[in-house]
């Protein structure tokens, strides 16, 4: 029988491969360390800001930007109610495409991907020092965030095991290989436009700014930085994303349009106006992000990875079946703490699996009913091969990790740990967690799999052919 392969996490990947020696002294390290801080810009540099941004035609009725525990935060200076404009910045004050098309850079920027354009674009304003227009906005961006892209190996060794660690490796790779191509094509044939030196670093932290502080539906082609808004911080205890900001038209036809920030709930003088920055991200999300994460169990997730190997001796025929239901050849599944498994997962396991004397159904004839009759246990024998593989690759990931979910419940509960810290024990125990459930689905599973109802009795059923016992109906000639 064709076992299901699960992909389990990558491991770590030999340059942070550490002895168990070193991750002891690590993890005294980091948690004697003091709450990093990225220094705040002067108060100088923000009242510059704010009068830039004024000076342009933005509307800021109620905010100040300020000092708070996130680092800079939008401050009310009186009582806001709900729903009440905080904000107003006009397009000629936000960074996208657009900018980057109409700026001296355009002509060499056509063809990129946005993200990759505006990278090139507040790289060069960087560089330009005083002559750039952009300057008051660029001073007070910060120098780093929390998010994993900035982590030492060190602070990395804390995640070993776990998936946000090889998605962290992956992402500064792809960045990697970004930069290695406008470097080339771009910035070293254009020195007149670039005239300053522009390193991977440099391209790394512009892609943190990026993915930090664009607004959830202004990414990708849409991808968009708005200077000021984006100063707003997270808060958890926010549950919806509505209201917070909308994009209007002024003038005739709309044709000014402007970035409003609202904000979605009532705020005290004196205390920081927030919003819900996305609902749909996981914890592993909002720390490659943004740099935090909560401590919310429907942001602890785990992915399953599940693919039909090419040398499946039934591949054509599983490729065909997954991709009419809307799958591919390989397909994630996103298990989330406390929550029922995603209901395409068993079928496409059980299809992964599905060989031996169960290898009819994948015959033409049940081409339009084969996803139906996986819903529910195919065979006893396939049903005991899902199970024992997701067990395994459970096991297996679990083996992983450095610590236990205990030992980490301990960490946590010393309330003694920085901010990097804190998220790297509450990553890699959420994603125990998870696990551990995915395990304990599929152990109960194995222990139900003689009471369980397969294909073959379900269509003697379906054919008048079982009586009431479950005993087979024989007619006499
Ligand atoms: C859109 S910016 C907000 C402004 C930012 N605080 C600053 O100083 O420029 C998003 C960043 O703010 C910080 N941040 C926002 N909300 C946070 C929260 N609830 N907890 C921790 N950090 C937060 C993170 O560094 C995040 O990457």
């Amino acid at each position: 029988m064709a076992l299901p392969r699960i992909i389990s996490p990558p491991r770590l990947p030999s340059p942070l491969i550490l002895s168990s020696q070193f991750r002891k002294t690590t993890v005294r390290a980091i948690l004697q360390s003091k709450e990093s801080a990225t220094s705040l810009p002067s108060d100088a540099s923000l009242v510059d800001f704010s009068n830039w941004l004024l000076s342009k035609g933005g509307v800021v009725p109620s905010v100040k930007p300020g000092p708070v525990p996130e680092g800079l935060g939008l401050i009310a200076q009186r009582d806001i109610s709900r729903n009440e404009v905080v904000v107003e910045v006009p397009k000629k004050l936000w960074i996208d495409a657009d900018t980057v098309a109409s700026s001296e850079i355009g002509q060499v920027c056509g063809g990129l991907r946005p993200w990759v354009s505006i990278a090139l674009f507040l790289l060069r304003e960087k560089t330009l020092g005083d002559a750039s227009p952009w300057k008051p906005y660029l001073n007070v961006l910060p120098s780093s965030t929390d998010s994993t892209i900035f982590w030492s190996e060190e602070e990395l060794s804390q995640i070993q095991g776990t998936q946000l660690l090889s998605t962290t490796i992956g992402v500064k790779e792809y960045v990697e290989s970004e930069f290695a191509k406008v470097e080339e094509e771009i910035i070293l044939k254009s020195k007149n436009l670039f005239p300053g030196s522009i390193t991977y670093d440099d391209f790394l932290w512009v892609f943190g700014i990026l993915r930090s502080r664009s607004f959830s539906r202004l990414r990708g082609d849409n991808l968009a930085l708005i200077p000021f808004a984006d100063l707003i911080n997270h808060n958890p205890d926010i549950t919806s994303e509505d209201l917070a900001w909308e994009i209007k038209g002024k003038g005739l036809f709309g044709r000014d349009q402007f970035f409003s920030l609202r904000a979605p709930l009532f705020v005290k003088s004196g205390e920081q106006v927030c919003i819900q920055y996305d609902l749909e991200k996981s914890n592993a999300e909002l720390a490659l992000d943004y740099g935090f994460i909560e401590s919310n169990p429907n942001r602890e997730t785990y992915t399953l990875m599940l693919e039909i190997a090419e040398s499946d001796p039934f591949y054509d025929d599983k490729l065909d079946i997954v991709e009419t239901n809307g799958l591919n050849e390989t397909a994630y599944f996103d298990i989330v703490l406390g929550q029922t498994l995603t209901p395409q997962l068993l079928p496409y396991l059980r299809l992964v699996a599905l060989g031996g004397t169960d290898a009819f159904l994948l015959e033409s004839i049940f081409r339009n009913t084969i996803w139906g009759h996986l819903e529910l246990p195919v065979s006893r024998e396939n049903e005991e091969a899902i199970c024992r593989v997701v067990r395994d690759a459970c096991k297996n990931a679990l083996s992983a990790y450095d610590t236990s979910v205990e030992e980490d419940e301990r960490l946590m509960e010393s309330g003694n740990l920085d901010s990097r810290m804190k998220i790297a024990v509450g990553i890699r125990a959420g994603e125990k967690r998870v696990l551990q459930q995915i395990d304990s689905i599929f152990r109960n599973r194995e222990s139900e799999l003689d009471g369980l109802e397969y294909y073959q009795e379900r269509r003697l059923k379906d054919l008048g052919l079982v009586g009431d016992n479950g005993e087979i109906i024989f007619w006499e000639s």
